[in-house]
């Protein structure tokens, strides 16, 4: 795979030299590639997925699906569109090996479809994905009937052992450290023999329209699935037993990858446009409208996508960003160049994400000058001068993307391993570059 994830390389963050002025065509949604491809992998007949994400998190779910039997064709639509992944479902088989890198989609969604293949399936991959939380997915498994060894810590590596069918049926998890369980479960759920419902017993659940994306997709696909929104018991999803279809389905940009180019129009009082932004979507990126509107910023949604321009000012915010958690870095990159200090709250969960970015965001922050605090669910910013410096990364691409936000004003940061940013959109640097050269004279 093309990226090295103890790079140390340094990339000379580029300084903004007016306001931008850019057109920015965002690659497409991880979290809804990721997701077509299993419901695609489980389905009764092909499916089609149209501009899909290419990248490290993206291969890695086709590369794990692969060594399970399925068929996935990369290629160029038949109306010659731009790439198109043709997915051919098979009969799911073990002994396979899975790589999940440090992808919580692949480490999350696949155990729950390695319990139907018919053998083992081994799941390892980056150091970091032993210390991610994965208990949820692996006693709901226990509980529905799969047999699974790990090494008792309730984490990677672990090999789950299918026998070609799972029971289902009725499971109580705590996802209030990752949503990805319940979306794990309900995902896979369709194919299990009773089908599944999922009770959420936790304090807290975090990044919902993660969950309604899921539910979302399901049901396009076929699943009926039952959800508190829809009449349901709080806290409760299920999901019947059913075949699903083979659908053709063009994938939105990645909304949250879209974040540091509406933050650069914030930053240098310019403009961006975000081409085919949805006009309806669960992605919880869609939630950037009011938050930098409300930072200083003003947008309009049209036919062609989203406008969003920047007034020259920065406002603080206080805001709790428990549903839209992976928002987080950029955010706090935005607030640490206000004009007001930030409150960023209900995102805890975060400290067990690519890294802890609670703790590299407080930092790096100040070691560029910064004032930040961490409190027990969030971050305090207060915004000081700036200055140059190394902005680690810690192999989180949000965090080389919120480097990048920064040293638009701040003359001299340099991003360690900007490469990082391969895990979901490896043409950040280019991207990048392309929209500063589009700066007014
Ligand atoms: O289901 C998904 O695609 C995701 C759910 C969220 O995970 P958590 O609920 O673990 O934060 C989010 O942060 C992650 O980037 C993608
Ligand atoms: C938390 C994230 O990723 P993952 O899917 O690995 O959980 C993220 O992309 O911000």
């Amino acid at each position: 795979m093309a990226l090295n994830p103890s790079d140390t390389a340094l990339w000379p963050a580029p300084q903004a030299s007016g306001a931008v002025d850019a057109t920015v065509h965002v690659p497409g949604s991880k979290s809804v590639t990721n997701r077509a491809l299993v419901l695609a992998a489980l389905a009764s007949e092909p499916g089609w997925l149209r501009r899909p994400l290419r990248s490290r998190d993206t291969l890695l779910m086709a590369a794990a699906l692969r060594e399970m039997g399925v068929g996935i064709e990369e290629g160029v639509g038949p109306d010659g569109t731009g790439e198109t992944w043709r997915v051919l479902p098979a009969g799911l088989r073990g002994p396979a090996t899975v790589d999940v890198g440090n992808a919580g989609t692949v480490m999350r969604f696949l155990p729950p479809v390695a319990a139907l293949a018919d053998g083992p399936v081994r799941f390892d991959g980056d150091p970091r994905s032993y210390e991610r939380p994965l208990h949820g997915v692996i006693d709901a498994l226990r509980v529905l009937g799969a047999r699974i060894d790990d090494d008792g810590r309730g984490a990677l590596p672990l090999t789950v052992h299918g026998s070609g069918a799972l029971d289902g049926g009725p499971v109580e998890i705590d996802a209030s450290s990752s949503s990805q369980f319940v979306s794990a479960l309900l995902l896979s759920g369709p194919r299990f023999n009773q089908g599944v419902e999922v009770r959420h017993v936790g304090s807290s659940l975090p990044s919902m329209p993660h969950i309604r994306m899921t539910v979302d997709m399901l049901r396009a696909v076929g699943a009926q699935v039952d959800t508190p929104e829809s009449g349901g018991e709080p806290n409760v999803w299920r999901v019947t037993p059913g075949a699903l279809l083979g659908r053709d389905l063009t994938i939105e940009p990645d909304l949250s990858n879209a974040q540091p180019f509406l933050a650069a129009a914030l930053v240098t009082g310019g403009r961006v446009v975000i081409p085919a932004w949805p006009a309806r979507t669960t992605q919880p990126g869609d939630r950037l409208r009011e938050i930098f509107t409300e930072m200083g910023g003003s947008c309009e949604l049209t036919e062609y996508g989203l406008v969003f321009t920047g007034s020259g000012a920065i406002h603080g915010i206080d805001v709790d960003l428990g549903e839209v958690g992976e928002l987080t870095p950029g955010i706090a990159a935005v607030a640490a160049l206000a004009d007001s200090p930030s409150t960023l709250r209900g995102v805890s969960h975060l400290r067990l994400h690519e890294t802890d970015r609670l703790a590299a965001l407080t930092k790096e922050i100040n070691e560029l000058g910064g004032d930040v605090t961490e409190t027990a669910d969030g971050l305090h910013i207060r915004p000081r001068p700036l200055h140059g410096g190394i902005f680690h990364t810690y192999e989180d691409h949000r965090m080389a993307t919120a480097g990048a936000i920064i040293g638009l004003a701040v003359e001299g940061v340099q991003i360690e391993n900007v490469g990082t940013t391969a895990k979901t959109l490896p043409d950040f640097p280019d991207l990048w570059t392309g929209m500063l050269g589009s700066d007014r004279p």
